[in-house]
C-alpha cells in the first residue's frame, strides 16, 4: 500500500525520543507532510531549539525519563499554547502517576493529549495499516493532533478520556507478559483465549478505579491494544513472558531485547497501587510474583486455576 497524505497541516511538531516508537511516529507525520523535528537525549543535542517554536510537543520516550524531561522543559521558553502529547505506556515508580498526569501537573495551563492504540511499531514501519486514539479533555487539541498524523495508512480517532486511553495501553503490557508465559508454556488456544478475556475485566477494574471511563477499555486503546500485544510475538512484553516460560532469567531477557518493555516496571508500580487501594488483580499478582522470582511459571498458572470459584460477571466496574 502506498501511503498518501490526507491533508497539508502546517503545525510544527516536535517529537522527543528517537527510539522505535518516536521514529515510527515521526515517519507517520512525514507521510502526512507534517513538518517534524526530532530530539533524543542520547544524542546530546540541545533541547531548546527544537521545542521553542513547536505548536505540538510529543514525548515518545521510556517511562523512566518522563518526569525529568517534563521538569527540564518547564525551564525552557515554549509557545504559550503548545499542546503536549504523550505516547509513553508506563507508570512512574516514584509517584505512581501516569505520563499524562506528569505532563498535566507540570504544565497545568496547556492541553495534554494521549496517543495510544494497537500500534506495534515494526508493523507501522512496514507501512501496514493501523488505527490509534488521540485523547484529551480538550477536544480541539485532540483534533489538531489527529490532523497531524492521519493518513490512509494510519486512522486516528479522538476521545475525551485521556486517562482511560493511557491506562488501557499501560495495563495491557502486564497482561501481555502473562500471555507470553501462557504461550511459552504451550498451554494452547483455549488457555490463551481465557487469559486474554479475563485480563479485560481486570484491566477495566483497575483502570476505572484509577480514573478511566469503563467504555474506553472496550475501544482501540483498551481491548484493541490488548489484542495486538497479547497475540503478537513482536510485542516486547509478550517476549518477556515467553522467555520466562522458557526458564530464562529476566535480566537476560531484557538485555537480549535491547529496547523498552514497560510491563516489567508497570507491574511493580501497579502492585503497589493495587495493594494500597485494595483492588483485585489476580493476573497482575501472578506476573509480579513471577518477575520477582518468587514462583515458577507453572506455579503462576496453578495459582490462577485454583482460585475460588465464582460467577463470571461478579467484578466488572
Ligand atoms: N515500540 C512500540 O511499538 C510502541 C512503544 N510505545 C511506548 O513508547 C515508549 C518508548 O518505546 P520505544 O520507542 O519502543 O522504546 P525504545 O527502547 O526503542 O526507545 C526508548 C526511547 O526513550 C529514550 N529514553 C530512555 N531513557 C530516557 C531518559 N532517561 N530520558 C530521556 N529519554 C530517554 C531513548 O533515548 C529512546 O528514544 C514506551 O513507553 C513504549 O511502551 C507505545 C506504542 C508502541
Ligand atoms: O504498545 C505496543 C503496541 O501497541 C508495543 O508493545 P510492546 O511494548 O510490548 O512491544
Amino acid at each position: 500500500m502506498t501511503p498518501t497524505p490526507s491533508s497539508q497541516p502546517s503545525t510544527t511538531l516536535t517529537i522527543l525520543g528517537r527510539g522505535a516508537w518516536g521514529t515510527a511516529l515521526a515517519n507517520l507525520a512525514r507521510i502526512n507532510n507534517t513538518p517534524v523535528q526530532t530530539w533524543s537525549y542520547r544524542s546530546g543535542d540541545p533541547l531548546e531549539p527544537v521545542v521553542s517554536n513547536a505548536k505540538v510537543i510529543l514525548s515518545a520516550i521510556s517511562m523512566k525519563g518522563v518526569a525529568e524531561l517534563a521538569t527540564r522543559l518547564k525551564t525552557l521558553p515554549l509557545e504559550s499554547d503548545v499542546i503536549f502529547v504523550t505516547a509513553t505506556k508506563g507508570l512512574d515508580p516514584a509517584t505512581k502517576r501516569t505520563p499524562s498526569q506528569i505532563w498535566q501537573t507540570t504544565f497545568p495551563n496547556h492541553p495534554v493529549a494521549v496517543l495510544s492504540g494497537p500500534n506495534l511499531s515494526k508493523e507501522i514501519d512496514l507501512g501496514l495499516p493501523a488505527a490509534t486514539v488521540i485523547a484529551s479533555e480538550d477536544l480541539a487539541a485532540a483534533e489538531t493532533v489527529q490532523e497531524l498524523f492521519s493518513s490512509d495508512t494510519f486512522r486516528v480517532y479522538t476521545n475525551t478520556d485521556p486517562l482511560g486511553t493511557e491506562l488501557g495501553g499501560t495495563l495491557k503490557n502486564v497482561m501481555a507478559i502473562a500471555v507470553g508465559v501462557c504461550d511459552g508454556l504451550k498451554l494452547g488456544t483455549n488457555a490463551r483465549s481465557a487469559l486474554v478475556t479475563r485480563a479485560l475485566p481486570e484491566v477495566m477494574r483497575i483502570g476505572t478505579l484509577l480514573g478511566g471511563q469503563a467504555e474506553t477499555f472496550y475501544g482501540l486503546s483498551g481491548l484493541g491494544d490488548m489484542l495486538a500485544t497479547c497475540t503478537s510475538p513482536l510485542s516486547r512484553n509478550y517476549q518477556v513472558g515467553y522467555g520466562l516460560a522458557q526458564g530464562k532469567a529476566l535480566d537476560d531477557i531484557l538485555e537480549e531485547l535491547g529496547s523498552t518493555a514497560e510491563g516489567v516496571n508497570t507491574t511493580y508500580v501497579l502492585i503497589d497501587r493495587v495493594y494500597d487501594e485494595g483492588i483485585s488483580a489476580p493476573i497482575a499478582w501472578q506476573v509480579y510474583r513471577l518477575l520477582k522470582g518468587k514462583i515458577t511459571p507453572q506455579e503462576a498458572v496453578a495459582a490462577l486455576m485454583e482460585r475460588e470459584l465464582k460467577p463470571e460477571y461478579c467484578d466488572l466496574p
